[in-house]
């Protein structure tokens, strides 16, 4: 069975990324990128779905572990009756081909280790030929191909490759899985030593851009490397989470795939990586939006695949049974066909950010803009999912109307501060009738509350972020009284839902409920230090840090009864709301309190 999700460590190489476990099991693999079939999937199922784990040879999980310094060179420690050992694991930025690099370094006494490799390809479906070639592993299934290298011997039982050796203190012994397309010529093997230097000098020479001056600035930095491991180096597309299919709710069916590009993730990622430095990232992030969104505007999607793919067709892989039994296992994503009026406005907001942040504009990037204007003022007054991507009906989201006003009135903006061109007049009218529909259909004057859609009962997390979006000011008693309504309805011991899954009958149209929604819980930390909580807000903040695992990592939510990390991990989203929530209550970025505006 696989692990709880806290229990499993990141490594990644910016194509492609696996999740090591506290046993020195890596569970979860795609090669050769992050959307590829797994070839070690145990996490959704169990071995026979494959994994590979370097550990002392009586198993166990680790007495400790920690990533060397800010990187994602990942040190797993044993202390055992004989002895204790150390498990080194790193990706290595992507050369020839992709290869996780495995070291084994003794550090007392002398360790018995085992190694078991069982690769599966296609997620568990496909069982390679595999061949020792003096003493080199090399495992061929139709499109896949992998090559293990190590001076250990290695002996095959039950289609599994096994190492059985000693390790003393003081010894270094290397493992490298190499993989390639089968039709491709071997790749040149790396030296796992050389490669974890690598690794390390990596990391270390990318946070050389890092600039935030704040309390909190190791949660920070690790969330930030974070961010920068779901960026997809070729393209510049950020994956919302490395997984697919870790559960919402444990045994339940709320199940999805992450490993494609969110415009809405995307957009908060940039908010965070602008706001600390990281302005190449930013424009890499605009380039392959402006890529990912060429054509009708109209066929704008919500999401996209890594390289800007559009079709994205969900599946569920019925020979795994699910983390824990949460079944089904999706592959793709059918939210890619919604209508999530929000991201218009996210997109805006985000491309203005990229001007204010003086990244030079180019005036394919204005054209896309006017294009998505156009869509806007003839579509924001329809039904959409919303930003939750609900699939149930249609509605009338009020965050959605909101992120409709915000656009338009970035738009207006754009004008007004930047000179571009176009009927500023015409987009002024249009804000302000947004603005005053909302205020009319979606604010419920009885409870001093914005409401989840028109006419709802329910609350939405997202309304914590109207001021945030500069629609209406910290200091409005609306907004008060909105950050107040949602913190007592929505609030499961002190963390945030994102709605209640129950209300008006069912919004999402899905069975079952969920946990706590990590980055919805920052936006309140966040909303409370706006309307001048602040010591509730820092308090909050504290215990949201207290979620991360021992290694910083959060995933999407948190089941506060059971007091475990549910869902896909690490998730983009909620290493956002970490960031982002720090710099305001950090009073390191200004502009977002002055009542929200820009
Ligand atoms: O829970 C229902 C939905 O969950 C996923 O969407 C969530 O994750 C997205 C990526 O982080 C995020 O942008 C969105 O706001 C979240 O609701 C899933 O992708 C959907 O298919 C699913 O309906």
């Amino acid at each position: 069975m696989a692990l709880r999700i806290e229990d499993y460590g990141l490594i990644g190489d910016l194509q492609t990324a696996a999740l090591v476990g506290r046993d020195g099991s890596v569970d979860w693999l795609c090669l050769p990128r992050f959307d590829a079939p797994a070839c070690f999937a145990a996490l959704l199922g169990d071995e026979r779905a494959g994994f590979w784990r370097v550990a002392p040879a009586a198993g166990g999980l680790c007495t400790r572990r920690r990533y060397r310094g800010d990187s994602l060179v990942l040190e797993t420690e044993w202390d055992t009756p004989e002895g204790s050992v150390r498990v080194i694991d790193a990706m290595p930025p992507r050369g020839e081909a992709a290869d996780v690099v495995r070291v084994v370094e003794g550090l007392s006494g002398r360790v018995p280790m085992r190694m078991a490799l069982r690769l599966r390809f296609d997620y568990g479906h496909v069982v390679p030929w595999v061949r020792n070639r003096d003493g080199e592993l090399v495992a061929v299934a139709g499109p896949d191909a992998a090559w293990l290298n190590t001076p250990v011997p290695l002996r095959g039982e039950d289609m599994t490759t096994y190492a059985d050796f000693t390790v003393a203190a003081g010894q270094r012994v290397p493992f490298v899985l190499t993989y390639r397309r089968s039709h491709e010529r071997k790749p040149k093997a790396v030296d796992a030593e050389r490669a974890l230097a690598d690794t390390e000098a990596f990391w270390t020479s990318w946070l050389r851009g890092f600039r935030y001056e704040g309390r909190w600035e190791d949660a920070v930095r690790r969330s930030l490397v974070v961010l920068k491991a779901l960026t997809y180096k070729p393209t510049g597309g950020i994956v919302a989470a490395v997984t697919t299919s870790l559960p919402e709710q444990l045994g339940g069916p709320r199940n999805w795939d992450y490993r494609f590009c969110w415009l809405r993730d995307a957009t908060f990622t940039l908010q965070a990586l602008l706001g600390t430095g990281f302005v190449a990232e930013a424009k890499a992030w605009r380039e392959w939006l402006l890529r990912a969104a060429a054509g009708d505007p109209a066929d704008l999607q919500i999401m996209y695949g890594i390289d800007g793919t559009r079709r994205l067709p969900e599946y569920t892989v019925d020979w795994l049974a699910g983390y824990e039994g949460s079944a089904p296992v999706r592959v793709g994503n059918a939210a890619s066909g919604q209508f999530q009026l929000d991201v218009w406005g996210e997109v805006l907001d985000g491309l203005h950010l990229t001007r204010l942040a003086g990244i030079e504009s180019e005036d394919e990037a204005w054209d896309l803009q006017r294009a998505l204007l156009d869509f806007l003022e003839g579509h924001w007054d329809d039904p959409d999912n919303g930003l939750w991507e609900v699939r149930g009906d249609r509605r009338h989201f009020v965050h959605s109307k909101v992120m409709a006003w915000a656009g338009m009135d970035r738009a207006v903006r754009a004008v007004e501060r930047f000179g571009l061109e176009g009927p500023v007049d015409r987009w002024r009218a249009t804000r302000d009738k947004i603005h005053a529909e909302v205020c009319d259909r979606g604010y419920d004057s009885g409870r001093n509350t914005f409401t989840q859609f028109y006419g709802s009962k329910g609350l939405d997390a997202a309304l914590l972020l109207i001021p945030r979006a500069g629609f209406l000011p910290w200091d409005d008693p609306r907004v008060r009284g909105t950050v107040e309504a949602v913190q007592r309805e929505l609030c499961s011991d002190g963390f945030l839902l994102r709605y209640r899954t129950g209300a008006d009958g069912g919004v999402d149209g899905l069975p079952g409920a969920e946990g706590a929604f990590v980055t919805c819980t920052f936006w309140l930390a966040d909303a409370l230090y706006g309307i001048g909580r602040r010591r509730e807000a820092y308090e909050l903040f504290e215990r949201l840090l207290e979620l991360r695992n021992d290694l910083g990592l959060l995933s999407e939510e948190y089941d506060p009864v059971a007091r475990r990390q549910l869902g896909n991990t690490p998730q983009a989203f909620s290493h956002v709301g970490l960031v982002n929530a720090a710099r305001h209550l950090s009073g390191t970025d200004p502009a977002e309190h002055a009542g929200g505006g820009r």
